[in-house]
Protein backbone atom coordinates (compact mmCIF):
# COMPACT_ATOMS: atom_id res chain seq x y z
CA UNK A 1 0.00 0.00 0.00
CA UNK A 2 1.11 3.75 -0.46
CA UNK A 3 0.00 6.17 2.19
CA UNK A 4 0.59 9.68 2.60
CA UNK A 5 -0.13 11.11 6.19
CA UNK A 6 -0.65 14.87 5.90
CA UNK A 7 -0.42 17.13 8.68
CA UNK A 8 2.22 14.61 9.64
CA UNK A 9 4.08 17.21 12.54
CA UNK A 10 0.72 17.95 14.29
CA UNK A 11 0.19 15.90 17.08
CA UNK A 12 -2.27 13.88 15.10
CA UNK A 13 -0.37 13.39 12.23
CA UNK A 14 2.73 12.00 14.18
CA UNK A 15 0.33 9.81 16.17
CA UNK A 16 -0.88 8.25 12.75
CA UNK A 17 2.53 7.28 11.99
CA UNK A 18 3.00 5.86 15.35
CA UNK A 19 -0.42 3.78 14.88
CA UNK A 20 0.95 2.62 11.23
CA UNK A 21 3.71 0.92 12.58
CA UNK A 22 1.90 0.12 15.97
CA UNK A 23 -1.17 -1.86 14.22
CA UNK A 24 2.04 -3.18 11.59
CA UNK A 25 0.34 -1.65 8.16
CA UNK A 26 3.23 -2.60 5.59
CA UNK A 27 3.69 -0.17 2.59
CA UNK A 28 5.36 2.47 1.95
CA UNK A 29 4.36 5.98 3.56
CA UNK A 30 5.15 9.31 3.14
CA UNK A 31 4.58 12.28 5.45
CA UNK A 32 3.39 15.80 4.26
CA UNK A 33 3.23 19.08 5.82
CA UNK A 34 3.23 22.80 5.45
CA UNK A 35 6.29 24.72 4.41
CA UNK A 36 7.01 25.73 8.34
CA UNK A 37 7.42 21.98 8.74
CA UNK A 38 8.64 20.52 5.76
CA UNK A 39 12.25 18.73 6.07
CA UNK A 40 11.84 17.87 9.70
CA UNK A 41 12.23 14.62 10.53
CA UNK A 42 9.89 12.46 12.10
CA UNK A 43 10.67 8.59 13.77
CA UNK A 44 9.84 5.65 11.27
CA UNK A 45 10.70 2.19 12.02
CA UNK A 46 13.72 2.41 13.87
CA UNK A 47 15.08 5.40 11.24
CA UNK A 48 13.72 8.34 9.79
CA UNK A 49 10.82 10.06 7.61
CA UNK A 50 11.76 13.17 5.95
CA UNK A 51 8.55 15.61 6.01
CA UNK A 52 7.57 16.94 2.58
CA UNK A 53 6.20 19.96 1.47
CA UNK A 54 2.39 19.69 0.81
CA UNK A 55 1.75 22.52 -2.06
CA UNK A 56 -0.57 22.96 -4.71
CA UNK A 57 1.16 20.66 -7.05
CA UNK A 58 1.25 17.68 -4.76
CA UNK A 59 1.16 14.47 -6.68
CA UNK A 60 -2.15 13.75 -6.53
CA UNK A 61 -2.42 11.40 -9.51
CA UNK A 62 -2.46 7.86 -8.68
CA UNK A 63 0.41 7.99 -6.64
CA UNK A 64 -1.27 6.95 -3.17
CA UNK A 65 -4.22 4.36 -1.81
CA UNK A 66 -4.06 6.20 0.96
CA UNK A 67 -4.16 9.72 1.96
CA UNK A 68 -4.72 9.94 6.08
CA UNK A 69 -5.36 13.74 6.31
CA UNK A 70 -4.64 15.74 9.75
CA UNK A 71 -4.47 19.05 8.88
CA UNK A 72 -7.80 20.98 10.00
CA UNK A 73 -10.28 21.56 7.75
CA UNK A 74 -9.52 24.31 5.69
CA UNK A 75 -6.91 22.27 3.95
CA UNK A 76 -8.97 18.82 3.83
CA UNK A 77 -11.84 20.96 2.14
CA UNK A 78 -9.60 21.75 -0.95
CA UNK A 79 -7.36 18.30 -0.87
CA UNK A 80 -9.67 15.65 0.41
CA UNK A 81 -11.56 16.13 -3.26
CA UNK A 82 -8.89 16.14 -5.51
CA UNK A 83 -6.87 13.32 -3.45
CA UNK A 84 -10.48 10.77 -4.04
CA UNK A 85 -10.78 11.93 -7.90
CA UNK A 86 -6.98 10.39 -8.18
CA UNK A 87 -8.41 7.12 -6.89
CA UNK A 88 -7.02 7.47 -2.96
CA UNK A 89 -9.38 6.25 0.03
CA UNK A 90 -8.85 9.38 2.01
CA UNK A 91 -8.98 9.42 6.02
CA UNK A 92 -10.06 12.70 7.14
CA UNK A 93 -9.69 13.74 10.79
CA UNK A 94 -10.87 16.95 10.17
CA UNK A 95 -14.61 17.96 10.43
CA UNK A 96 -14.92 19.07 7.27
CA UNK A 97 -16.68 15.96 5.83
CA UNK A 98 -18.52 14.65 8.82
CA UNK A 99 -21.88 15.91 8.33
CA UNK A 100 -22.19 14.99 4.39
CA UNK A 101 -24.51 12.46 3.36
CA UNK A 102 -22.45 11.21 0.73
CA UNK A 103 -19.15 10.46 3.25
CA UNK A 104 -19.44 7.71 5.93
CA UNK A 105 -18.17 8.66 9.49
CA UNK A 106 -16.95 5.54 10.79
CA UNK A 107 -15.75 3.94 14.09
CA UNK A 108 -15.05 0.19 12.86
CA UNK A 109 -16.06 -1.33 15.49
CA UNK A 110 -19.53 0.03 15.19
CA UNK A 111 -20.19 0.73 10.99
CA UNK A 112 -16.94 -0.68 9.54
CA UNK A 113 -19.12 -2.31 7.24
CA UNK A 114 -19.80 1.02 5.37
CA UNK A 115 -16.31 0.52 4.05
CA UNK A 116 -17.03 -2.42 2.17
CA UNK A 117 -16.76 -1.34 -1.80
CA UNK A 118 -16.34 1.86 -1.10
CA UNK A 119 -13.82 4.42 -2.09
CA UNK A 120 -13.73 7.97 -1.83
CA UNK A 121 -13.95 10.18 1.55
CA UNK A 122 -14.06 8.74 4.65
CA UNK A 123 -14.54 11.12 7.91
CA UNK A 124 -13.10 10.05 11.30
CA UNK A 125 -15.76 11.27 13.95
CA UNK A 126 -14.57 13.77 16.87
CA UNK A 127 -12.86 12.47 19.38
CA UNK A 128 -15.39 12.67 22.34
CA UNK A 129 -17.74 10.51 20.08
CA UNK A 130 -15.20 7.88 19.41
CA UNK A 131 -15.17 6.85 23.14
CA UNK A 132 -18.89 7.65 23.92
CA UNK A 133 -19.97 5.15 20.63
CA UNK A 134 -16.87 2.97 21.36
CA UNK A 135 -18.58 2.45 25.36
CA UNK A 136 -21.93 1.72 23.95
CA UNK A 137 -21.56 0.29 20.89
CA UNK A 138 -22.66 -3.58 22.44
CA UNK A 139 -25.75 -1.84 24.52
CA UNK A 140 -27.11 -0.71 21.40
CA UNK A 141 -26.96 -3.94 19.65
CA UNK A 142 -28.38 -5.58 22.23
CA UNK A 143 -31.02 -3.05 23.54
CA UNK A 144 -31.28 0.16 21.58
CA UNK A 145 -30.48 3.54 22.69
CA UNK A 146 -32.98 6.09 23.41
CA UNK A 147 -31.30 9.00 25.36
CA UNK A 148 -27.71 10.06 26.69
CA UNK A 149 -26.78 12.58 28.52
CA UNK A 150 -22.71 12.72 29.06
CA UNK A 151 -20.61 15.72 30.40
CA UNK A 152 -17.41 15.76 28.77
CA UNK A 153 -13.89 16.39 30.69
CA UNK A 154 -11.54 17.37 27.65
CA UNK A 155 -7.64 16.98 27.68
CA UNK A 156 -5.72 20.26 26.55
CA UNK A 157 -4.11 18.41 23.25
CA UNK A 158 -7.68 18.33 22.10
CA UNK A 159 -7.27 21.49 20.64
CA UNK A 160 -3.45 20.26 19.05
CA UNK A 161 -0.18 21.24 19.88
CA UNK A 162 -0.75 25.04 20.83
CA UNK A 163 -3.50 23.32 23.15
CA UNK A 164 -0.51 21.97 25.41
CA UNK A 165 1.62 24.50 25.08
CA UNK A 166 -0.89 27.01 27.08
CA UNK A 167 -1.25 25.30 29.91
CA UNK A 168 2.43 24.98 30.24
CA UNK A 169 3.11 28.92 29.63
CA UNK A 170 0.11 28.98 32.22
CA UNK A 171 1.77 26.84 34.89
CA UNK A 172 5.01 29.10 34.54
CA UNK A 173 3.31 31.93 35.13
CA UNK A 174 2.22 33.36 31.67
CA UNK A 175 -1.37 35.21 31.98
CA UNK A 176 -2.86 35.25 28.49
CA UNK A 177 -4.60 32.95 27.17
CA UNK A 178 -5.02 32.74 23.26
CA UNK A 179 -6.04 28.77 22.60
CA UNK A 180 -8.78 28.81 24.78
CA UNK A 181 -11.22 31.53 26.30
CA UNK A 182 -10.26 31.37 29.74
CA UNK A 183 -7.45 30.58 31.96
CA UNK A 184 -7.16 26.69 31.93
CA UNK A 185 -4.34 26.28 34.54
CA UNK A 186 -6.60 25.66 38.05
CA UNK A 187 -9.33 26.06 35.99
CA UNK A 188 -12.54 24.30 33.90
CA UNK A 189 -14.17 25.76 30.81
CA UNK A 190 -17.32 24.54 29.83
CA UNK A 191 -17.60 25.19 26.26
CA UNK A 192 -15.65 24.04 23.61
CA UNK A 193 -16.16 26.08 20.16
CA UNK A 194 -18.58 28.80 19.67
CA UNK A 195 -21.77 29.06 20.75
CA UNK A 196 -24.85 28.35 18.10
CA UNK A 197 -28.38 30.10 18.60
CA UNK A 198 -29.50 27.30 20.41
CA UNK A 199 -26.49 27.57 23.10
CA UNK A 200 -24.93 24.43 22.51
CA UNK A 201 -21.38 25.19 21.16
CA UNK A 202 -19.70 23.39 18.73
CA UNK A 203 -18.55 20.65 20.07
CA UNK A 204 -21.91 19.86 21.74
CA UNK A 205 -22.84 19.85 18.45
CA UNK A 206 -21.06 17.17 17.08
CA UNK A 207 -22.00 15.16 20.39
CA UNK A 208 -25.44 15.65 18.79
CA UNK A 209 -25.13 14.76 15.50
CA UNK A 210 -22.47 12.22 15.15
CA UNK A 211 -23.70 9.17 17.29
CA UNK A 212 -27.34 8.81 15.16
CA UNK A 213 -24.93 8.92 11.84
CA UNK A 214 -22.77 6.05 13.28
CA UNK A 215 -25.43 3.81 14.98
CA UNK A 216 -27.47 5.30 11.38
CA UNK A 217 -30.00 5.83 14.34
CA UNK A 218 -31.53 9.16 13.99
CA UNK A 219 -33.78 8.55 16.97
CA UNK A 220 -30.77 8.86 19.54
CA UNK A 221 -31.35 11.60 21.59
CA UNK A 222 -28.28 13.09 22.85
CA UNK A 223 -27.94 15.97 25.03
CA UNK A 224 -24.06 16.69 26.21
CA UNK A 225 -22.19 18.79 27.88
CA UNK A 226 -18.59 19.78 26.65
CA UNK A 227 -15.56 21.02 29.28
CA UNK A 228 -11.86 21.33 29.09
CA UNK A 229 -9.89 20.71 31.71
CA UNK A 230 -6.21 20.92 32.54
CA UNK A 231 -5.20 17.50 32.07
CA UNK A 232 -2.71 17.09 29.32
CA UNK A 233 -3.80 13.75 27.39
CA UNK A 234 -7.05 11.65 27.61
CA UNK A 235 -10.57 12.58 27.68
CA UNK A 236 -12.86 11.91 30.19
CA UNK A 237 -17.05 11.52 30.06
CA UNK A 238 -19.73 10.85 32.50
CA UNK A 239 -22.68 9.09 30.19
CA UNK A 240 -26.27 8.37 31.57
CA UNK A 241 -27.99 6.08 28.83
CA UNK A 242 -31.59 4.84 28.51
CA UNK A 243 -31.83 2.41 26.49
CA UNK A 244 -34.91 1.71 23.80
CA UNK A 245 -35.63 -1.89 24.92
CA UNK A 246 -35.41 -2.88 28.45
CA UNK A 247 -32.62 -4.94 29.98
CA UNK A 248 -33.13 -7.46 33.07
CA UNK A 249 -30.37 -5.61 35.43
CA UNK A 250 -26.89 -3.85 35.58
CA UNK A 251 -24.82 -7.01 35.39
CA UNK A 252 -26.53 -7.39 31.82
CA UNK A 253 -25.25 -3.55 30.82
CA UNK A 254 -21.59 -4.59 32.32
CA UNK A 255 -21.51 -7.80 30.37
CA UNK A 256 -22.22 -5.82 27.26
CA UNK A 257 -19.56 -3.51 27.63
CA UNK A 258 -17.11 -6.34 28.56
CA UNK A 259 -17.94 -7.75 25.26
CA UNK A 260 -17.40 -4.20 23.46
CA UNK A 261 -14.45 -3.97 20.72
CA UNK A 262 -11.16 -2.64 22.66
CA UNK A 263 -13.20 -1.54 25.13
CA UNK A 264 -11.59 -2.27 29.08
CA UNK A 265 -14.10 -2.72 31.72
CA UNK A 266 -11.65 -1.95 35.09
CA UNK A 267 -13.44 -2.04 38.82
CA UNK A 268 -10.80 0.56 40.17
CA UNK A 269 -10.75 3.84 39.76
CA UNK A 270 -10.09 5.24 36.27
CA UNK A 271 -8.12 8.31 35.20
CA UNK A 272 -6.98 10.20 32.51
CA UNK A 273 -3.23 10.13 34.05
CA UNK A 274 -3.02 6.68 34.19
CA UNK A 275 -5.33 5.01 31.34
CA UNK A 276 -4.66 7.33 28.79
CA UNK A 277 -1.68 7.99 27.96
CA UNK A 278 0.14 4.70 26.39
CA UNK A 279 -3.19 2.80 25.89
CA UNK A 280 -5.64 2.42 22.60
CA UNK A 281 -8.45 1.11 24.49
CA UNK A 282 -11.80 3.01 26.05
CA UNK A 283 -11.52 1.98 29.21
CA UNK A 284 -15.26 2.17 31.38
CA UNK A 285 -16.08 1.69 35.09
CA UNK A 286 -18.63 3.35 37.66
CA UNK A 287 -21.70 1.64 36.06
CA UNK A 288 -24.60 2.41 38.32
CA UNK A 289 -28.36 1.85 38.05
CA UNK A 290 -30.48 4.99 37.21
CA UNK A 291 -33.77 2.98 37.65
CA UNK A 292 -35.74 0.99 34.82
CA UNK A 293 -33.72 1.09 31.34
CA UNK A 294 -31.38 3.22 32.69
CA UNK A 295 -27.44 3.58 33.80
CA UNK A 296 -24.57 5.46 34.13
CA UNK A 297 -21.02 5.26 33.89
CA UNK A 298 -17.38 6.69 33.26
CA UNK A 299 -15.21 6.72 30.64
CA UNK A 300 -11.17 7.27 29.73
CA UNK A 301 -9.57 7.10 26.62
CA UNK A 302 -6.81 8.78 25.00
CA UNK A 303 -8.14 11.38 23.22
CA UNK A 304 -5.17 11.65 20.41
CA UNK A 305 -4.93 7.82 19.91
CA UNK A 306 -8.66 6.84 20.60
CA UNK A 307 -10.29 9.55 19.55
CA UNK A 308 -7.97 10.68 16.12
CA UNK A 309 -5.25 8.12 15.06
CA UNK A 310 -5.80 5.00 16.24
CA UNK A 311 -9.52 5.25 14.71
CA UNK A 312 -8.43 6.37 11.22
CA UNK A 313 -5.73 3.74 11.00
CA UNK A 314 -8.00 1.63 12.20
CA UNK A 315 -10.33 2.46 9.59
CA UNK A 316 -7.14 1.83 6.80
CA UNK A 317 -6.95 -1.13 8.04
CA UNK A 318 -10.91 -2.19 8.03
CA UNK A 319 -11.14 -0.75 4.51
CA UNK A 320 -7.75 -2.53 3.19
CA UNK A 321 -9.52 -5.65 4.69
CA UNK A 322 -12.73 -5.51 3.24
CA UNK A 323 -11.65 -4.32 -0.13
CA UNK A 324 -8.18 -6.53 -0.70
CA UNK A 325 -5.67 -3.97 -0.69
CA UNK A 326 -2.06 -5.86 0.02
CA UNK A 327 -1.21 -5.45 3.62
N1 LIG B 1 -12.62 18.61 19.37
C1 LIG B 1 -11.81 17.86 20.26
C2 LIG B 1 -10.68 17.21 19.56
C3 LIG B 1 -11.13 15.91 19.04
O1 LIG B 1 -10.99 15.52 17.92
C4 LIG B 1 -11.26 18.73 21.37
O2 LIG B 1 -11.29 19.95 21.21
O3 LIG B 1 -10.85 18.17 22.38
Amino acid sequence: MRIAVVGATGEVGREMLRQLELQDVRGEVRAFASARSAGKKLPWRGGELTVELLDEAWPFDGVFDYVLLAAGGELSKRFAPRAAAAKATVIDNSSAWRGDPAVPLVVPEVNGGLLQGYRGIVANPNCSTIQLVLSLSEVYRRWGIKEIVVSTYQAVSGAGHRGIEELLAQEKGATEHKKFPAQIWRNVIPQIGGEGKDGFCEEEVKMIVEPRKIFGDGSIECWPTTVRVPVMYGHSESVFCRTARPFENLEEVREAMRQSPNVVWEDGLLTPLTHAPESDATFVGRLRSCGAGAFSFWNVANNIRVGAATNAVRILRRHAELNGAAK
